[in-house]
């Protein structure tokens, strides 16, 4: 069985006169700058000149300085920048890097494709919520948690392993539980799940449901309440407890129907090639060169899933949703 660390497993005081630069003010640096500064921690974010993000962190409290600034007077530095601009970034502030800091990272992606190398004197580690930041902040403020992973590429110091609990604890994580894993399993696990399950799997599996609807002459509005509003009743069930609530709670009807006719809709074989992008470095290479070429391909698709009719459907029904918790918007990417 995997060990599941709490928060009675992290030595807080671990980070009591350490300094934390947080590299990025978006949804994890919000999230991990907001969380460490509730837990007492010094914290220190670190934004490019200009940035759009200045005015929030300072409006939140926070202290802000430059990157490069933030890492010279941080002992550990958490990259919370997207993942495609991480490696330049980090080219900046490498020399800030003393013997005995610790260089974090949310996500394996630039160490496991081996697009940063850090210095053998420095920790390497990884504190991964599993969740988005929004709800890392969230859940931290209600006096819950997000559940996540941490990991040691590399332990300069000897301490790398106890000090990535501390920070899993001072963000919330371990009030949630927290698991040890591998920068590899990290981001071949984290690559898949969003690709296949969490957003490419759920949200091509909500359009093709609507699309089937409503080109079989059934309204958007219908469409949408069943197809996606729904969901998120369901999800809530399993989210509570597993498949079995959920079938518990649904009529024999729904279960008969959908344990028989469920696994049609899944292509197990798209799935496995999926995984094997990610585990042959495919995918890297394919987001790295998108990403050289200014992201012709995502803003094709970004743009295609923001016209969507479903979209402007969900819009003007989740209005009448006076009652809804307004989640903070995410800030929208370039
Ligand atoms: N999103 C999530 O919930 C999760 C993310 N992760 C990982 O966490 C890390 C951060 O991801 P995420 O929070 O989504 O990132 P975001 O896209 O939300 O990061 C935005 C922040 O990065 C700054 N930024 C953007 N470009 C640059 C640049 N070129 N130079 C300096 N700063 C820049 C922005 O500042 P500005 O205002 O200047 O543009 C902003 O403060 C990634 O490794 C990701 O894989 C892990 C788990 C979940
Ligand atoms: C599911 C997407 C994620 O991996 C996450 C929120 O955990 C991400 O990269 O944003
Ligand atoms: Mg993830
Ligand atoms: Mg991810």
């Amino acid at each position: 069985m995997t060990e599941i660390y709490t928060d009675s497993d992290t030595e807080r005081a671990q980070l009591s006169n350490k300094t934390v630069a947080v590299l990025g003010y978006g949804s994890q640096g919000h999230a991990h700058a907001q969380n460490l500064d509730d837990s007492g921690i010094d914290v220190v974010v670190g934004l490019r000149p200009g940035s759009r993000s200045r005015e929030h962190a300072q409006d939140d409290g926070l202290r802000v300085a430059t990157p490069s600034e933030a890492a010279a007077e941080a002992d550990i530095v958490v990259m919370l920048i997207p993942d495609t601009v991480q490696p330049s970034v980090y080219e900046t502030i490498a020399s800030e890097l003393d013997p005995g800091d610790t260089l974090q990272f949310a996500h394996g992606f630039n160490i496991h494709y081996g697009q940063i190398e850090p210095p053998e004197d420095v920790d390497v580690t990884m504190v991964a919520p599993k969740g988005p930041g929004h709800l890392v902040r969230r859940t931290y403020e209600r006096g819950e948690g997000t559940p996540g992973l941490f990991a040691v590429y590399q332990d300069a110091t000897g301490e790398a392993s106890s000090e990535a609990l501390a920070y899993a604890g001072a963000i919330g994580c371990t009030r949630a539980g927290v698991i040890e894993t591998t920068f590899r399993e990290e981001t071949e696990t984290d690559l898949f799940g969003e690709q296949a399950v969490l957003c490419g799997g759920v949200t091509d599996l909500i359009k093709a449901g609507y699309e089937t609807l409503v080109d079989a002459g059934y309204s958007s509005e219908m469409a949408y309440f069943e197809c996606l509003n729904e969901l998120k009743l369901i999800v809530d069930l399993l989210y509570e407890g597993g498949h079995t609530e959920m079938w518990n709670s649904v009529s024999d009807t729904a279960e008969y129907g959908g344990l028989t006719r469920g696994e049609d809709v899944v292509d197990r074989e798209a799935m496995e090639a999926i995984l094997d992008g990610v585990q042959s470095g495919e995918f890297a290479r394919e987001w790295i060169a998108e990403n050289q070429a200014s992201r012709p391909a995502y803003r094709q698709h970004r743009r295609a899933e923001q016209n969507h009719e479903i979209e402007e459907v969900g819009d003007r029904l989740r209005e009448l949703f006076a009652w809804s918790e307004q989640a903070e918007p995410a800030p929208a990417d370039d």
